[in-house]
């Protein structure tokens, strides 16, 4: 709770403010203001305009030392450690977002890799509206891995409830074999957004 309390006490970091959505045009609208039906008009005008704070829930999965928490740590501390602590079972981090006024918090859940701990970290998952499976570039068995991590993970939520991710790691240590990049994208998990990532470089 102190935790929690620290992150909404706290101000909204520059880097998570965003003005304005450019790619939200009028013509990218599939329904204007005026198709709306009179009761939503009606209940639009009544809202405040900071009604509901928005919080969206991401779980990061995959295997042990692939680098999940580090790829958390980046995003939201900007921070790199290049020692390795095992998460146990669970932790998880608030970052708040504003965008165009309004205020808007992930929560990003890491989960631990360590088998031992997949019962813990299991219960997490349910209400996910994203799931980011991590893989380490490095090590081609923990792409095999992210099919069985994704499956679990989507077990726990509503079919087609939630985005999907696949991030590998460390791509400072395969810089030269990164044109294997295409193969990845399409293999494993052809559903997810495919990225990588580098925790380690600034
Ligand atoms: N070179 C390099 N090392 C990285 C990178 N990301 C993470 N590491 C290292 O990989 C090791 C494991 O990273 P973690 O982030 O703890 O891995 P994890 O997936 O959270 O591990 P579990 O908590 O056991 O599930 C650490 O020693 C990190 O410093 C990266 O981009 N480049």
């Amino acid at each position: 709770y102190a935790r929690i309390t620290l992150f909404l006490t706290n101000p909204v970091s520059n880097h998570f403010i965003c003005f304005s959505l450019p790619w939200y045009t009028p013509e990218a609208s599939l329904q204007l203001k005026e198709h709306f039906h009179a009761q939503v008009r009606t209940a639009c005008q009544q809202s405040t305009g900071t009604a509901g704070l928005k919080i969206s829930k991401v779980v990061v999965v995959g295997d042990l030392h692939v680098g999940k928490t580090s790829l958390i740590n980046r995003f939201c501390k900007d921070n790199f450690d290049r020692d390795y602590k095992a998460t146990i079972g669970v932790d998880f981090e608030i970052e708040r977002f504003e965008i165009i006024g309004m205020p808007y918090n992930l929560q990003i859940w890491d989960t631990a890799g360590q088998e031992k701990f997949k019962c813990i970290a299991s219960a997490y998952y349910r209400g996910a509206e994203a799931i980011i499976t991590v893989f380490d570039l490095a090590d081609i068995q923990t792409l095999d891995h992210t099919k069985q991590w994704l499956e679990d993970a989507l077990r726990e939520n509503e079919p087609d409830s939630s985005f999907i991710f696949l991030v590998g790691t460390k791509k400072d240590l395969v810089v030269s074999k990164l044109s294997a990049d295409k193969e990845i994208r399409f293999s494993l998990v052809p559903q997810a957004i495919s990225l990588a990532s580098c925790a380690q470089c600034h």
